[in-house]
């Protein structure tokens, strides 16, 4: 059974059809690009997914639990995690300290952090910094990081309450192609190892064609098609709405941009 299943799920906005009865399904063990031009209707299906919007009409079953009508809250204690950036006010805690932050929101603790809870889960939270490769930082501040590492820290952070599925927007997004690759090919190891799905919305192909093992393309709400990026790569709808008239993919190019890590599952 698929974790993820969505049918016919639709959002209008006034006479906008921002996103127009999608099916799609997610296995756990997967990572599911969705991928459109401005406007097609990602960020509307992943705050319908997180519960932030409801939906007009159709379903969003994870592990045959129905999740629209819940409020985020709710979706999130089901296991719908999603990446967030770290808020300006925690940039002067540590990064041990914004995991714990995390636990302590998983145990609805919301008691001072300072007096009482500074040794909260701290085995924890160096754990899950062990899991992104940032143990060896946890005592320095957010606010020291390099951006890598930043991201880094958010995803442990998103790892707090042991998703099932992770909802990540734009995780890349200015970033360089190295520290792109780095972080995807972590995400990938988490998405291995943990069995967690993740769903992310990318505009860098190169990110996509390299990580993603199947992608949805949305294209003015509605899915256009659906696949393996590289089967979809030549595919024409997806060449006409997506790279844009006349314009096509260089096929070389992710290859010579990104080198995906080998990810080896260590169950
Ligand atoms: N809150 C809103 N009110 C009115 N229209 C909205 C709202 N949110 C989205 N839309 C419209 O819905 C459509 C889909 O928008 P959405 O943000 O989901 O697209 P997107 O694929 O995430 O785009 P981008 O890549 O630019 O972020 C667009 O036409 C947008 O203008």
């Amino acid at each position: 059974m698929s974790l993820l299943k969505v049918a016919g799920l639709g959002k209008a906005f006034g006479g906008v059809k921002a996103v127009d009865g999608i099916h799609f399904e997610l296995a756990a063990g997967e990572l599911l690009a969705l991928i459109g031009p401005n406007g097609a209707g990602k960020s509307t299906t992943f705050n319908m997914v997180n519960g932030q919007l409801p939906a007009d009409s159709g379903s969003i079953l994870l592990n045959g639990q129905e999740l629209v009508g819940r409020k985020p809250r709710d979706i999130w204690r089901m296991g719908v995690g999603r990446t967030f950036q770290i808020a300006e006010t925690f940039a002067s805690l540590s990064v041990v300290e914004n995991v714990q932050m995390a636990l302590l929101s998983v145990d609805d603790r919301l008691f001072s952090f300072w007096r009482n809870a500074s040794d909260h889960k701290r085995d924890e939270a160096l754990d899950l910094l062990a899991q992104v490769g940032m143990r060896a930082q946890a005592d320095r501040p957010c606010s020291e990081l390099a951006y890598g590492d930043v991201k880094r820290v958010e995803l442990a952070i998103a790892m707090a309450n042991s998703p099932k599925l992770l909802l990540m927007d734009e995780p890349t997004a200015g970033m360089a192609p190295k520290e792109r690759n780095d972080l995807m090919a972590l995400t990938k190891q988490l998405v291995v190892d943990r069995g967690m799905a993740v769903l992310f919305t990318e505009h860098s192909m190169d990110v996509v064609f390299a990580y993603a093992d199947r992608m949805i393309v949305l294209a003015r709400g509605r899915l256009i098609a659906e696949g393996k990026p590289l089967e979809l790569r030549d595919h024409p709808k997806v060449q006409e709405v997506y790279f844009g008239s006349g314009k096509t993919f260089e096929k070389n190019q992710a290859a010579e941009r990104v080198a995906p890590t080998p990810v080896e599952s260590v169950a």
